[in-house]
């Protein structure tokens, strides 16, 4: 297996506290990879460096055989590397399929001129391919609704939607199961795969762990900052350090 996305030696500070110590971690092409620990463990402080809204002190983040470390978010969603947000940062007021066109403009610059300069053949396009992905999000017939209007269940798959938009190649899910109704998540836990089995690789964070034993095919467990286990949602399950850890943390 070759690795779409490889960490190394990361390290960020936040004034005398250390959030990631000497953090690496391989994400394989075309795997559900989870990151889990206990809260504070620093999930969220490697998402950020991984997508470029934080700079690392020290290491480097190697995406498609390419360094990426100093390169801004935009630059990287460019490239393939999207993220989805734990809030709803959608446009409240327009419709999903709206939100949908944006996401997809977003990542494509050219394709926004295209729009702002009203080729027809391209925005019929934009609005072809929205359709779409609102359809393979079962919320294609939520097209014409605001966005503020969906339920907040719909409203996370919707950010997901517009995540999509871009084509990523590489997908980070930001805990996108909170605040879902059970049937929510396995309607969820079904797209998820789906969007992998079409090719795109997932990084999910996420503290419902009945989705991620059920979704990840590896599992890199953070505690303090570092890395206490990687392996499959097996091996992480039974580890000693990973029990200690969430024990500790309840
Ligand atoms: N911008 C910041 N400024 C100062 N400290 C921060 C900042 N962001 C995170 N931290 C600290 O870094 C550590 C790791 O936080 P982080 O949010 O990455 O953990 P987490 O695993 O995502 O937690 P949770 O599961 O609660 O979301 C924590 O001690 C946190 O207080």
């Amino acid at each position: 297996m070759t690795a779409l996305l490889e960490l190394t030696g990361l390290r960020k500070t936040f004034g005398g506290l250390v959030a990631i110590e000497n953090v690496s971690a391989a994400v394989e092409v075309g795997a559900i990879h989870g990151l889990i620990g206990p809260n504070g463990a620093g999930k969220t402080t490697l998402f950020s460096i991984i997508t470029g809204f934080y700079r690392p002190d020290a290491g480097s983040v190697v995406f498609d055989g390419s360094d990426v470390t100093g390169l801004s978010t935009a630059a990287r969603a460019r490239r393939g590397l999207v993220r989805t947000f734990q809030s709803n940062l959608l446009f409240a007021e327009q419709t999903a399929l709206e939100n949908v066109v944006y996401g997809a403009l977003v990542s494509r610059p050219r394709h926004a001129l295209d729009w702002l300069i009203e080729r027809q053949d391209h925005r019929a396009a934009a609005l072809h391919d929205a359709r779409q992905t609102l359809d393979f999000c079962r919320i294609g017939d939520k097209a014409a609704t605001r966005a503020v209007d969906l339920s907040h269940g719909q409203q996370r798959v919707l950010g997901i939607a517009v995540a999509l938009a871009a084509r990523p190649r590489l997908l980070l899910l930001d805990e996108p199961f909170t605040g879902m109704t059970a049937r929510e998540k396995d309607s969820l836990v079904a797209m998820i795969r789906e969007i992998r089995d079409r090719g795109t690789t997932i990084i999910l964070v996420e503290h419902d762990m009945r989705a991620v034993m059920q979704l990840c095919d590896r599992i890199t467990v953070l505690n303090f900052g570092k890395v206490i286990a990687e392996g499959s949602p097996d091996e992480v399950r039974r580890h000693p350090e990973v029990m200690a850890a969430y024990l500790g943390a309840a």
